[in-house]
């Protein structure tokens, strides 16, 4: 799998013989991933194909049962700073800590602290004005749009996204699409899942499709 055509670089991501299992379920075997530096993937497929599984063990919070990941060279070891500092996955459980404001959020995730940085973060998914909100108090859309705008202030290699067209409106949706088509960096790449045709037909980038477990 290559990045978009014409920002073609070195393999930012290289997944080789994946395998996961749970119990009696086989999710995916010998599944293999290469996304280059600036490209973007789609993962598609039912419900239960294993989309998000496969996203949980590229971000190292699910353990494989075979396999390996190699990150911008280096062998993903989950355990590691650099690994954190390497893969960021806005997923399924995004996490959001009580007594904490949305900016309070993204400034932990800043490693600059840059508060700027965060206000700009959340200006371009249009949601600058929820910046001292309870996350709790919010709605779906507003929450999913403060969880994407994170991928601005959050170091990353790798990007992954679970289905982020969840719970955005017509609006959100196009800014989403503008952001991943502009996110594309020479030592950077993203892997997403999606529902959405639209998304992916919209962002024309290489498509995965996985099947359901038999
Ligand atoms: N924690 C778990 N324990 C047992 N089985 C699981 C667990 N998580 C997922 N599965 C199973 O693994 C398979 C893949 O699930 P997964 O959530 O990865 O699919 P998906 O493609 O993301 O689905 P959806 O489109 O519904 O989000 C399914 O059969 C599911 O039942």
């Amino acid at each position: 799998m290559t990045g978009r055509e014409g920002e073609r670089g070195q393999a930012v991501l290289r997944a080789v013989g994946l395998r996961k299992t749970f119990r009696d379920t086989l999710v995916f075997e010998n599944f293999h991933l290469e996304v280059s530096g600036g490209g973007l993937v789609a993962l598609v497929g039912p419900n239960g194909a294993g989309k998000s599984t496969l996203l949980e063990c590229l971000a190292g919070a699910m353990p494989l049962d075979a396999g390996s990941i190699t990150i911008v060279g280096e062998v993903s070891d989950p355990s590691s700073a650099s690994h954190w500092r390497s893969v960021y996955g806005v997923l399924d459980d995004f996490t959001w800590l009580p007594d904490l404001t949305v900016a309070d959020h993204m400034m932990l995730m800043s490693p600059e602290r840059d508060a700027d940085a965060v206000h700009r973060a959340l200006e371009s998914f249009g949601v600058a004005g929820i910046r001292d909100r309870m996350p709790e108090s919010l709605s779906s859309g507003q929450r999913q749009r403060a969880a994407l705008a994170t991928v601005h202030v959050r170091p990353w290699h790798v990007l992954l996204l679970d289905e982020p067209e969840n719970h955005l409106d017509s609006e959100g949706f196009e800014t989403l699409v503008r952001e991943l088509e502009q996110a594309a960096e020479p030592r950077r790449c993203i892997v997403l899942s999606s529902h959405s045709s639209v998304l992916v037909e919209r962002l024309g980038c290489p498509v995965i499709t996985m099947a359901a477990p038999g």
